[in-house]
């Protein structure tokens, strides 16, 4: 699948830009602030009907501007795919695929696979859990439309059960059977919600794996284990016994809104030991694992986003980088660079296709 066009009015400080793409490596140089991320922000928007960076809608909106709109021709498979986003202030964003508005954006999420590495991952090693449930939370819900329902359906049961405890200054038999009736709601979606979360952990690691050996030249050992109350026992029992205590906090501590990933290097916290670049090169693993997951999934390579990805590495590990996505398994790629010589250099090696746009203050001009 590729992108073959985008057009954008007044998205963030991009005003206008009408940009044909070439289906291999697009390049995007220009100047810090120059609205580089801003385009690929745009090319995630029509993947996932909100911004990467930004959830606030009416804040992506050019600040001296009503609305914005973004347009994308994809090649899907060979079938054409024209997907249209426009938002005006105080309205509801209009979602359209090849003219027709969805009555829900979720049945537009998966249709046009995609994975982003930003520098911005970041707050998934330093943040706190809740960022990884939603790292894995996002990707199985692009290949897997029942695991937000279960998910969406999880948080209300989860939403009146703290709302229970709040009101309540002790635990009494009233307040036990009302919470007997949330408890088996969470314990019964819990539960499939941990064999999805495992069952894709368990194929995501050995990919990463690989990815990071593949990126650090081979000599850092790099793990991710996944963590849940439902590996340790009865969570049914776990959130009996702990009712008092739940009462006390006002809130839920046991289930799966507690799973959390940890992240390592040879045994140790990433978040701690870590260095920048192998910060930086875990995060890329993960999102390069990301990738080909869902690229063995739907039979077709996603989109890839690489926002920035050469600053911290060192040229050893940009360049592994750069020969890992240019194998033939990996297929349209953007990249922002402020160093127009290093990416044209870095480019030239692939013997991909490629194609550059300079931007400068919001405007975007295509390199002859
Ligand atoms: N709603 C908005 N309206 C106008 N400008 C905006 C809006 N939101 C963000 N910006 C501007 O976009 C600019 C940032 O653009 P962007 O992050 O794409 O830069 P960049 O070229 O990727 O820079 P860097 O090389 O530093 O990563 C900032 O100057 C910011 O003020």
């Amino acid at each position: 699948m590729y992108l073959k066009h985008l057009n954008i009015l007044n998205y963030k400080n991009i005003s206008q830009a009408e940009l044909p793409f070439c289906d291999g490596i697009n390049c995007f140089v220009g100047p810090n602030g120059a609205g580089k991320t801003n385009l690929l922000d745009a090319v995630y928007y029509l993947s996932f009907c909100k911004s990467y960076f930004n959830s606030v809608d009416s804040q992506n909106i050019c600040h001296s501007e009503d609305f914005f709109v973004i347009q994308g021709g994809f090649d899907r498979s060979d079938s054409d795919e024209q997907i249209y986003v426009a938002l005006k202030r105080n309205q509801k964003k209009q979602f359209k695929r090849n003219k027709k508005e969805y009555s829900r954006l979720s049945e537009h999420i998966g249709l046009l696979p995609l994975v982003m590495i930003s520098p911005s991952d970041e707050r998934l090693i330093v943040e706190g859990s809740d960022q990884r449930r939603k790292y894995i939370d996002s990707v199985v819900s692009q290949y897997d439309k029942s695991y937000l329902e279960k998910i969406i359906r999880y948080n209300r049961a989860l939403l009146q059960r703290n709302t229970l405890l709040k009101k309540s200054d002790r635990l009494n038999s009233g307040l036990n059977a009302q919470l007997d009736v949330w408890d088996e709601q969470m314990v019964l979606l819990g539960e499939k919600i941990f064999d999805e979360r495992t069952a894709f952990i368990e194929q995501l690691v050995p990919v990463f794996r690989d990815f990071y050996e593949h990126i650090c030249g081979g000599h850092e050992a790099v793990d991710i284990v996944y963590i849940s109350h439902f590996q340790k026992g009865d969570v049914l029992e776990m959130l009996r016994e702990n009712r008092e205590r739940d009462v006390i906090l006002g809130y839920t501590t046991k289930g799966a809104h507690k799973d959390d990933l940890q992240f390592l290097l040879s045994g140790k916290a990433v978040k701690r030991e870590g260095s920048q670049g192998q910060k930086k090169s875990f995060l890329i693993a993960l999102k390069l694992a990301q990738y080909e997951f869902l690229s063995r999934f739907n039979g077709f390579g996603p989109i890839l986003l690489l926002d920035d990805v050469f600053d911290k590495l060192d040229q050893e590990r940009g360049n592994r980088l750069i020969q890992l996505v240019s194998q033939d398994r990996f297929r349209q790629i953007f990249i922002t660079d402020t160093q127009k010589k290093r990416l044209g250099e870095i480019v030239e090696k692939t013997g991909k296709e490629n194609r550059f746009f300079e931007v400068v203050d919001g405007a975007v001009k295509i390199q002859e």
